[in-house]
């Protein structure tokens, strides 16, 4: 699926009228929240809410003037991408805690003037999706058309169809769980050990121009590692040497990687706040969807139609704890699609594989219609007609479904090969004593899953497609089959 870009974007700033009441019981006031918003103005049930990972921001898509680089998820959101911007109206904030625009750590505290630092109350999951629930229903926008997020958004995805069933009709969620493991925890807490020993955090209270650089650097260096994968690693740097770019234990050359990792760390704190990375590493850590018993029971209240994707190679988010997931939703009897996107790039390939995403997230967003794949000249049939005539145009036509029609042309009956083979042993000869009259039909604009419910409910192989009393069009099993062959 190709698409164009958004353009040329700006990001915005919302200050919530009410103060944000948090999970911890502290309370929040003075909140600002950093978004953008692409597309069409948002209306009843047009809109998509995109949540970011860890280190992203309200910067989804298209260009801000200057950067070299379009927002972090521009090749999914845009006209006639799986965010299609020529059909909803696409918003992406940056989560409280942040440090690019929303309050966070970062942030000057009301109180003191000076940045809040380790001031700032704790923050979790929960709280990041009040606050974009606060601030959505501020900008007057009561429903969601969709949630969508990756790793930490898809967490927040999550969040969002338990903690306001209804509110979103749809909720994907990307490379994600419904809680963090002991190996997330783990890497959590050795990059904040890097950022904490470093002597330039003073407690959280750096001056924002001596920031703890070297301890965020060594987070995300270690941190970026497991977005990646050993077969990305071997592919992007195998044992390559390259000459010393800077430290480098006094040899001359060092391996690609080490290179990559140093220019990751280094770019980070161009953009990164160490004590955002703190709490939202924490925030991370602490999101739990199991706590009360188990995901089932923390899934129980989801009220909304769920697409749960994983990427095959990614060993921070493996597939089972999407696999998880369904399985709990599954339990519930929710509406539940999932793949594994077949991918090398490890975590990070929800970044990168743009066409599969496109392709998943854009079927389930905007599902294929029997408009789509119909046949739109179907061969029909007038009641008067013989059953030797309808058998007739069967051969001729090379279908076994003919569509019965009144002499003004609307649908009057449905009658098969089968029929017509009964007949011929029963030998019936008028058509209407052989066709079923009581005809299943679809509209073009119901999804394919919808009609395939339809063919399997009532073990049938076609069904005519009914506009305005008249058939536009057949849908037949063999059509529904092709699609899926070609998925
Ligand atoms: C998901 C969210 O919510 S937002 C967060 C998304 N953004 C990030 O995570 C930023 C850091 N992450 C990345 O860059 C991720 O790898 C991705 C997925 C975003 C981009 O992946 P890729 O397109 O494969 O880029 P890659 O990871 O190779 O990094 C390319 C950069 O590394 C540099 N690089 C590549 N190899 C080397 C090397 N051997 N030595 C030094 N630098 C290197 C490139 O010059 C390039 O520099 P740039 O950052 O100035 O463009
Ligand atoms: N590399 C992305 C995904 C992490 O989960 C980020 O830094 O946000």
């Amino acid at each position: 699926m190709t698409g164009g870009s958004v353009g040329d974007v700006v990001t915005r700033y919302h200050t919530l009228r009410s103060p944000l009441h948090l999970e911890s019981g502290a309370v929040l006031g003075n909140v600002v929240i950093a978004y953008e918003q692409y597309g069409c103005s948002p209306a009843p049930g047009n809109t998509i809410l995109v949540c970011h990972a860890l280190s992203g921001d309200a910067h989804a898509a298209g260009m801000h003037k200057g950067d070299k680089h379009p927002g972090w998820w521009d090749g999914v959101i845009g006209p006639g991408k799986a965010l299609d911007t020529d059909r909803y109206c696409v918003i992406a904030t940056n989560v409280i805690g942040g440090c690019k625009g929303s309050t966070g750590p970062a942030s000057i505290n009301p109180e003191t003037k000076l940045p809040y630092g380790p001031d700032f109350p704790v923050i979790t999951i929960r709280d990041m999706v009040a606050a974009q629930h606060s601030f959505l229903t501020e900008l007057g926008i009561h429903d969601l058309y969709a949630v969508v997020g990756g790793s930490m958004g898809g967490m927040q995805s999550l969040q969002w169809s338990v903690e306001y069933p209804g509110f979103a009709r749809r909720i994907v969620v990307i490379a994600a769980a419904g809680y963090s493991t002991p190996m997330h925890i783990a890497f959590g807490a050795v990059g904040r050990a890097a950022i904490m020993t470093d002597p330039a955090w003073k407690g959280g209270r750096y001056p924002m121009d001596e920031k703890p650089d070297h301890g965020l650097s060594l987070a995300r260096m270690m941190a970026h590692i497991t977005y990646l994968s050993d077969q990305s690693m071997h592919k992007k740097f195998g044992r390559r040497l390259q000459e010393k770019t800077e430290y480098g234990y006094g040899f001359e050359t060092e391996f690609s990687v080490e290179s990559y990792l140093k220019h990751q760390g280094r770019s980070f704190v161009q953009r990164f706040d160490p004590n955002s990375y703190l709490y939202i590493t924490k925030a991370i850590d602490y999101y739990d969807l199991t706590r009360n018993g188990s995901l089932a029971e923390g899934l129980e209240g989801a009220d909304a139609k769920f697409l749960i994707l994983s990427v095959s190679t990614d060993w921070l988010y493996p597939p089972y704890l999407s696999e998880e997931i369904v399985m709990a939703l599954n339990s519930l009897g929710k509406d539940v699609q999932y793949t594994e996107v077949m991918s090398g790039f490890g975590h990070d390939g929800f970044l990168l594989e743009d066409d599969q995403m496109n392709y998943l997230i854009g079927r389930f967003l905007t599902p294929l219609t029997v408009e789509d794949i119909m046949n739109r000249d179907p061969p029909t049939i007038c009641g008067c007609a013989t059953i030797r005539a309808a058998a007739a145009t069967m051969i001729e036509r090379e279908v076994n479904h003919l569509p019965v029609l009144h002499t003004d042309g609307t649908l009057c009956g449905i009658v098969t090969s089968w029929d017509i083979a009964k007949a011929v042993a029963g030998e019936h000869v008028k058509l209407d004593e052989i066709m079923t009259k009581d005809v299943l039909s679809v509209s073009s604009n119901d999804t394919l899953r919808d009609a395939a419910r339809i063919l399997d409910q009532h073990h049938i192989s076609a069904l005519p497609v009914v506009t305005g009393g008249k058939v536009v069009g057949m849908l037949t099993s063999e059509q529904l089959s092709n699609i899926v062959e070609r998925r």
